[in-house]
């Protein structure tokens, strides 16, 4: 079926709408960052690099480390970012944007999310690393497709129960990391975590700075989850959206946080650049070793 002009966007040079991109600028191996400067940051460590592009919030390298190709690529904050992005680098991978179809072979992205975010439980300290196995998403997205099949509904459901969900708000949904990618990276330099997805900074994540978030015990309940041997151990606003689409596109993902900020001991880093340096000379070793 051939894809409508409002459906596939594609730019007056055929790259696809938001991220102004072309099937040929991206690797199958791709790292995305929140932040639009951590792409150089990231890229600084490239042996070449034979693409920058970017539009609004997402900016793009593509380049060799070691002779693997490598993407970075901002998503800017938000699951809402996500959507865009995850959909986005699919349709580049797997549309063909001649015909406006869909390519009968499908390749499988490897994506590495590098991000930083806030433990809430008091062992994990600031300039840690986390992977997060499994990701709960607080912001809905996954509800909007016919996501059942790809998540983890006992978790989910068990939280519900335990926090005894406030239906005003988006029903929570879980999802898994890629096993098979997250071996690569498991070390004693990196603790296993699953991490709360939340669609906000501020009173989403119990901060108050003038606003008083409605329900001041959120992050408590998050912290005092459990379910089997799990327990939730840090905040941050992309990786669920991550985990579920990528699952629902036939990809693999995995999600390393930097921890800055614990909000228990109420400490945060002194150091951020540096924290986050190291977390990205360690994942490009992982992945060009
Ligand atoms: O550092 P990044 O990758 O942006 O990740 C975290 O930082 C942002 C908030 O400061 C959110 O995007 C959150 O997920
Ligand atoms: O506390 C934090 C730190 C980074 N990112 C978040 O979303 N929260």
């Amino acid at each position: 079926m051939r894809l409508e002009p409002s459906e596939l966007i594609l730019n007056a040079d055929s790259s696809i709408y938001h991220l102004n991109l072309q099937p040929e600028d991206i690797a199958h191996t791709i790292i995305t960052v929140g932040d639009p400067d951590r792409v150089g940051a990231v890229s600084k460590y490239f042996d070449s690099i034979e693409i920058k592009k970017g539009k609004r919030e997402f900016r793009t390298h593509t380049g060799l480390l070691n002779g693997k190709r490598l993407t970075v690529i901002s998503t800017g904050i938000g699951t809402d970012n996500i959507d865009i992005v995850l959909n986005e680098l699919d349709a580049l991978a797997n549309i063909d944007f001649d015909q406006k179809t869909k390519n009968e072979n499908h390749i499988r992205l490897q994506i590495i999310r590098i991000g930083t975010s806030g433990a809430i439980q008091p062992e994990i300290p600031v300039d840690s690393f986390l992977l997060s196995e499994y990701a709960i998403g607080f912001d809905g997205l996954l509800h909007f497709y016919d996501s059942e099949p790809v998540l983890e509904k006992k978790i989910a459901e068990a939280f519900m129960r335990h926090s005894d969900w406030n239906h005003e708000k988006a029903h929570p949904y879980a999802a898994q990391c890629d096993p098979e990618m997250a071996r690569i990276f498991v070390s004693n330099h990196i603790r296993l975590g699953v991490t709360a997805t939340i669609p906000g900074f501020y009173g989403p994540q119990g901060r108050k700075l003038r606003l008083t978030p409605k329900d001041g015990g959120l992050n408590s309940k998050l912290a005092s989850f459990r379910h089997e041997n799990l327990k939730i151990t840090n905040l941050e606003m992309e990786t669920a959206g991550i985990y579920g689409l990528s699952k629902l596109l036939g990809h693999q993902a995995i999600s390393l946080n930097c921890i800055l900020a614990n909000r228990v001991t109420g400490t945060f880093s002194k150091n951020p650049e540096k924290s986050m340096d190291t977390l990205i000379k360690s994942t490009l070793e992982k992945l060009t070793q």
